[in-house]
């Protein structure tokens, strides 16, 4: 058998125990290589270019493998959507972890339920516990000292702001205006050259994600750039996917607050076998040796069965490999006959 009938090609879809995102139903491909297993799931608005920066981690993944780890689990967040304050608590008391990240800002007028949502996070989470919140980039400078001050009185004390508004710039002034740290994560993320982005005056922290950076090997060289304190932090991955961030984790030197690498909980099934699985136990996840092989009975019942999206799945892929700086690194196997 050539190494080439050996390459797989899954388009899977998932459906998620709480809206994310926007997302009910998480969609994406799982790949395999000569090295393994990766994943290929930006978000379908995104468009052909930063496809390709998420298929080069899968390239990584599939070809190379990733650095020696330096640790062998990660303490991770429980995340929390734009959920009920009731589901909030819910799902911070079923994580197991002692750090919740609350998405706010979810609607133009949500501060009461941003309010509520924390509230109920901080009684199920405990004084010892900390809170973080992440708008998204949805607030303007006022809006952003405003709602924070707001959700600072009701959580006591905040860990963190995660990307408050658009610009490095207002992050900047929303920094200099309320006593918390801010961390970028768009900024970083969606920069033209994230090993260039000037977060002097407007970052305590780097949210770091090597699944839209194009790998571990360079998302290291962006948390390095950064100079900053680095969270490793999901895009909604399967346990395929999740691993290439896990790593990232592992392989960081530093690793000062939790990481948002529990998103394997938000999906109410997961490609692999549970004892494979990197949902968090404990509030920590371990680190594989590998990306986990998926298993073929998840498969059987995940594997999307549409056949128009599975083909525009198909022509994404090939797409974004046309637009890899080297398309030739891409298992030829990959591409339909
Ligand atoms: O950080 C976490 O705990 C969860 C990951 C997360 O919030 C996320 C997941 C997919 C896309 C964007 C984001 C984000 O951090 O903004
Ligand atoms: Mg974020």
């Amino acid at each position: 058998m050539s190494a080439q009938t050996d390459v797989r090609v899954v388009p899977y879809s998932i459906r998620m125990t709480d809206r994310f995102r926007g997302i009910t139903e998480r969609e994406g491909v799982l790949l395999s290589g000569p090295a393994g297993w990766g994943e290929f799931c930006p978000f379908p608005e995104y468009d052909d270019a930063i496809a390709s920066r998420w298929l080069a981690t899968a390239v990584e993944a599939c070809t190379a493998g990733w650095p020696r780890p330096l640790r062998r689990s990660v303490p991770v967040n429980c995340i929390v959507p734009a959920v009920t304050p009731e589901r909030a608590a819910e799902l911070v008391v079923a994580s197991g972890c002692s750090t919740a990240k609350v998405k706010v800002a979810d609607h133009p007028d949500s501060l009461a339920e941003d309010l509520a949502r924390v509230e109920a996070v901080r009684s199920a989470l405990g004084p010892q516990g900390a809170v973080r919140v992440d708008a998204n980039m949805r607030w303007d400078v006022d809006q952003a000292v405003h709602a924070l001050r707001e959700l600072i009185r009701v959580a006591g004390e905040l860990e963190y702001a995660e990307q408050p508004c658009r610009t490095v710039e207002e992050l900047a002034r929303v920094r200099r205006r309320v006593d918390v740290r801010i961390a970028a994560d768009e900024s970083i993320r969606q920069a033209a050259d994230p090993t260039r982005v000037p977060l002097g005056e407007a970052a305590d922290v780097a949210v770091i994600k090597c699944t839209p950076l194009g790998g571990v090997r360079r998302a290291l060289e962006v948390a390095e750039s950064t100079g900053l304190p680095c969270v490793v932090s999901s895009a909604l991955e399967t346990s395929v996917g999740l691993a290439a961030q896990v790593a990232l984790a592992a392989a960081l030197p530093e690793l000062p607050f939790a990481c948002g690498l529990g998103t394997v909980s938000l999906f109410t099934k997961d490609v692999v076998v549970p004892s494979e699985s990197l949902r968090p136990v404990g509030g920590v996840v371990r680190v594989p040796d590998a990306a986990p092989a998926p298993d073929e009975a998840a498969l059987a019942a995940l594997e999307m069965t549409d056949p128009a999206r599975r083909a525009w799945w198909q022509a994404r892929l090939e797409r974004a490999v046309a637009g890899l700086p080297d398309p030739s690194a891409a298992p030829e196997g990959w591409l339909q006959a």
